[in-house]
């Protein structure tokens, strides 16, 4: 039985909040604006760069047409700063080997700009893992619209599907692709864990192999 298992990435592999608030918070010094603190700029993530930008332009009253700027801007601060500041999540590389070696096949569909996801999977030696990525500019279309999840999928052999996420915007994304979802726990999520549709939830990576295996059998497989 072939198993294809797509992750998300930001809040579900690694947790990349503190440079993500670090690029924020350099474009807004730029513009003379007072920095974020971590927690505020993690509330503004989930559905990719523009989102972002604009969540915190409006929260600090900028010029709505300085967007594009600022999206650059932010961009190349996050792309500059080499992800010194994130990092994988416990049990998530023993989890990817032990699933790896177990022959599933696995990608990535994130909202992250795709060139920045495939930086940061380089540099926390993630890469090998994945045979395709889907970031939220690879399409028209950003999670939650299922088309980055079915493309993910469609890179990858043909098989039983999964998807790994930590929002509000992974579950929908799965549950309008009708893919089964594991939900991280302790990622960037905004509402309580009953409250987000999902197949099996976890808080700890190293479960992750036995509870794949679970959502397949809950599945009929
Ligand atoms: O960049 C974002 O907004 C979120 O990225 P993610 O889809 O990997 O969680
Ligand atoms: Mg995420």
């Amino acid at each position: 039985m072939t198993v294809t298992i797509v992750f998300d990435l930001d809040g579900t592999l690694i947790d990349s909040a503190h440079d993500i608030a670090a690029a924020t918070n350099k474009m807004l010094a730029e513009q003379g604006v007072a920095p974020l603190s971590v927690a505020q700029v993690t509330s503004f993530v989930g559905d990719g760069l523009p989102s972002l930008v604009e969540r915190v332009m409006r929260h600090c009253e900028l010029d709505a047409s300085l967007h594009p700027q600022l999206c650059d801007a932010t961009l190349s601060h996050y792309n500059a700063a080499g992800s010194e500041l994130t990092k994988v999540y416990p049990g998530v590389y023993d989890a990817l080997n032990t699933l790896r070696d177990q022959g599933c096949h696995m990608g990535i569909c994130t909202n992250k700009p795709v060139q920045a996801a495939h930086h940061v999977l380089e540099v926390l030696n993630l890469a090998p893992y994945f045979q395709a990525v889907i970031g939220g500019d690879s399409l028209p279309q950003r999670k939650p619209d299922p088309a980055p999840l079915r493309a993910t999928f469609d890179a990858l052999p043909n098989g039983h599907r999964i998807y790994v996420g930590d929002s509000e915007i992974d579950a929908e994304t799965a549950q309008r692709a009708a893919i089964p979802f594991l939900l991280f726990t302790q990622g960037y999520r905004k509402t309580e864990v009953d409250q987000i549709p999902h197949t099996i939830s976890y808080d700890d990576s190293r479960v992750l192999p036995e509870i794949v295996a679970q959502a397949l059998s809950a599945s009929g497989n």
